[in-house]
């Protein structure tokens, strides 16, 4: 996908915007509260239907508007053009519009434009909660497998109704019980297959890159499947049905799923530097992106945010490289252009500059 016009309308600073940006690198500068990180944003509301900045959508609508909008006009990697839209106001629930047609399931436009965004918090992804590290495996299954959403959300759904059983101290082997948690057994052990295969072809790419990015270290990834290791999730259920009936809720299962990385045998935050950490999740991104290519033969969106902040110089250049080399779009925020000096050698590259708001093509 290769976004060839964007439009934005009352969003944060940004009263109007209408740029064409470069199918390969663009890079916006701007001092500091120019608007940069709000292009970034509603670039990334358009892969994700939400911000990675606020759960308040209001918060990203300009002061006294109404409501925001952003625009684009795309390119899928079979060569069809196509017009989104998506428009959030201070009362309505989310609207997106594809080429036309309307719509009020996120999965549609989740599902056309696939975005990836690196951030001076991109380190969550190792030392943060383990919903960062299961959100992310689940972003990659979500483009690669076709049924994969929908299994997704039925498994919340089991999940919801068998914390509600554990709550009300229903007894779980009665026969209008039992169906329930058999049915949660089953998606939950399908999901958990998804994702254990997902990262166990995630690893060997993630372990070539690491021994570019960081060839100090051996980096080394694994998969947690939320329950004991070799237990079946019946078993584990029932071993822990006590407890569960307890507290209330279900304690194993995919829910409880993470990513481990270990360098050496200790976990990674604790050897790591704050710059290593942050070489290990571009590192882990852009093995993701490989992937996601691989398996798809699309080409995905990589927004990054403030990237002076993140990296030195070289690991900069070394990751927009890898980057550009594989043909995502890829837009770059900086406050100065002399940030990203190795720019110039990019053949189609585009620079924006910001201010108040206003986005004007140098
Ligand atoms: N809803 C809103 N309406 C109007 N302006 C807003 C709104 N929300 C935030 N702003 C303002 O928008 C401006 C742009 O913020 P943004 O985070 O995009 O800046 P930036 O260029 O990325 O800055 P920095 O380099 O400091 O990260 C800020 O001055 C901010 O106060």
């Amino acid at each position: 996908m290769k976004l060839d016009r964007v439009q934005l309308t009352d969003f944060r600073n940004i009263k109007s915007a209408d740029f064409n940006p470069s199918r390969s690198l663009s890079l916006i500068s701007g001092k500091n509260g120019s608007g940069k990180s709000s292009i970034i944003e509603a670039l990334y509301y358009l892969g994700y239907g939400r911000s990675f900045r606020t759960n308040k959508h209001e918060s990203a609508i300009q002061h006294d508007a109404e409501r925001f909008s952003i625009f684009t006009r795309c390119t899928d990697d079979s060569g069809d053009e196509s017009a989104v839209g998506l428009q959030r106001s201070r009362h309505d629930q989310f609207t997106c519009s594809i080429n036309g047609n309307h719509s009020h399931r996120l999965a549609d436009l989740v599902s056309l434009i696939p975005v990836q965004l690196f951030t001076p918090q991109s380190t969550d992804l190792i030392i943060g909660s383990p919903g960062e590290r299961r959100r992310f495996i689940d972003w990659g299954l979500f483009h690669v497998e076709h049924q994969f959403n929908l299994m997704f959300q039925t498994f919340q759904k089991l999940l919801k109704t068998r914390n509600t059983l554990l709550k009300r101290q229903a007894n779980i082997d009665a026969p209008e019980n039992a169906y329930w948690e058999q049915q949660f057994v089953t998606v939950g052990e399908h999901l958990n297959a998804q994702r254990k295969d997902y990262v166990s072809r995630l690893q060997p790419i993630f372990n070539a890159i690491c021994s570019e990015f960081l060839p100090e270290f051996s980096l080394e990834i694994s998969y947690y499947k939320g329950w004991e290791k070799d237990a079946s999730l019946t078993d584990s259920l029932l071993r822990k049905r006590e407890y569960d009936s307890k507290v209330g809720y279900t304690t194993s299962g995919p829910h409880k799923s993470d990513l481990r990385f270990k360098v050496d045998g200790s976990l990674a935050q604790e050897i790591l530097s704050r710059g290593q950490l942050r070489m290990a999740v571009a590192a882990l991104q852009l093995s993701q992106t490989k992937l996601f290519q691989q398996e798809t033969q699309r080409k995905s969106i990589f927004l990054l945010d403030d990237v002076g902040a993140e990296l030195d110089i070289d690991k900069r250049e070394r990751f927009i490289d890898g980057l550009v080399a594989m043909d995502t779009q890829l837009f770059v925020t900086a406050i100065e252009r002399e940030q990203l000096d190795f720019i110039d050698k990019y053949k189609d590259k585009k620079l924006f500059h910001v201010e108040h708001g206003h986005v004007k093509e140098e």
